[in-house]
């Protein structure tokens, strides 16, 4: 095989399937759980989504890099046009990647990847990694980047689900985005995408945005007017202290929301469950149907975990589910002004048909009511 970028590459599935392809982006090797993304477009966001970290992404679309990656533009110290400051996936893998051709952009899918240190895998068939992935579930996995890969089983001792990835992604302190109007939200960053800074901001909230292991007094002494637990990477059930907070923060009655990870901790903080699902949801056009009109929308997703029909705490009641699956992606509370999703309202990849989710928090926090 010749090699556009002059190295080769290596993807290694702990079932022992070894797939050789090109290298490209920095030269390393790392280990992650081999997940896939049927995202047409958007790969800036993707990449800096913090959800992914721990993860290896595989992109089914057959191009990745046509656009190149934008200068960043931040505004108020939210990022418009990527989700965090970093490339958080372990390693990228693709059919091709290509150079950019377009006005607005900076650099190579290639250059940002080098520049930023994460290995790439290109020339790779996509499609069969991809069905090994939904037949077999997901899977442990090396990507070797300009490096020979010889003994790959080495670098599989630590299992993607037992690892707390918040450590890498939440912040050491809050961070405050000052608003145009009065009221406050903490917004409990795990990981956060920059979509929900942004979403929650342009609403006139000022957001505080607190570490993942702050507790329910340190959040409360902000005087929220509402709470919100965005999305994150990894186990839910690892986040023993998060849900112990979520579960105080709910005795002061005050207004929650919770996104994806967010939703995860709220079925578990009210006596339901969350449970690995066999290969997840990561795509930009996944269906929901809203239960109170039964109207269904294309959504954002990206999660390996999620509340199935019996999983929802018994005070709660399903909102929006997936019709493909039957996954529950959105809950609201019977009594409580509580209200969550599994699927990404912000999107940052994807539709923005969704975003009216902000505004129905609005409403539940001038109402108190779900
Ligand atoms: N995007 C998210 O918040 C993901 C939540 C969780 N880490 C999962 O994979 O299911």
């Amino acid at each position: 095989m010749i090699c556009k970028r002059g190295y080769k590459g290596y993807i290694y599935l702990e079932d022992g399937t070894l797939i050789e392809g090109c290298g490209f982006g920095a030269k390393g090797i790392r280990a992650g759980e081999v997940v896939f993304t049927t995202s047409m477009n958007g790969y800036p966001e993707s990449l800096t989504d913090p959800s992914y970290r721990g993860q290896i992404l595989v992109i089914t679309h057959p191009l990745v890099g046509n656009y190149g990656i934008p200068k960043p533009i931040v505004e108020n110290g939210i990022l418009r046009n990527f989700e965090s400051e970093r490339i958080q996936v372990e390693g990228l893998v693709v059919a091709e990647e290509t150079d950019p051709y377009k006005w607005n952009s900076q650099m190579s899918l290639h250059d940002w990847l080098k520049s930023e240190g994460v290995p790439g895998v290109s020339d790779v068939d996509t499609r069969m990694l991809v069905k090994k992935v939904r037949n077999k579930g997901v899977m442990m996995g090396v990507i070797s980047s300009g490096i020979e890969l010889d003994d790959p089983k080495k670098y599989l001792e630590k299992k993607y689900d037992e690892i707390d990835f918040t450590q890498f992604t939440s912040p050491k302190s809050p961070i405050i985005h000052q608003g145009s109007g009065k009221g406050i939200i903490v917004l409990v960053d795990c990981g956060i995408k920059h979509g929900i800074l942004y979403q929650l901001n342009s609403r006139g909230y000022t957001v505080v945005r607190v570490p993942c292991n702050f507790t329910a007094n340190q959040i409360m002494d902000y005087s929220p007017q509402g709470v919100v637990f965005g999305n994150g990477p990894g186990n839910p059930k690892l986040l023993q202290g998060l849900i112990k907070t979520y579960k105080d923060i709910v005795e002061y009655k005050v207004p929650i929301m919770g996104i994806c990870l967010g939703h995860q901790i709220t079925s578990l903080a009210l006596g339901g469950n969350v449970r690995k699902m066999k290969y997840g949801h990561r795509a930009i056009n996944k269906p929901v149907i809203d239960v109170t009109d039964n109207k269904c929308y294309i959504t954002t997703h990206n999660h390996g975990y999620g509340v199935f029909k019996e999983d929802v705490p018994k005070d709660m009641k399903v909102w929006f589910y997936n019709p493909d699956d039957g996954v529950v992606e959105g809950m609201i509370h019977n009594k409580l002004p509580i209200i969550t999703t599994q699927f990404h309202p912000e999107a940052r990849p994807g539709p923005w048909d969704v975003t009216w989710v902000f505004d129905k928090f609005k409403k539940v926090i001038e109402s108190g009511r779900p």
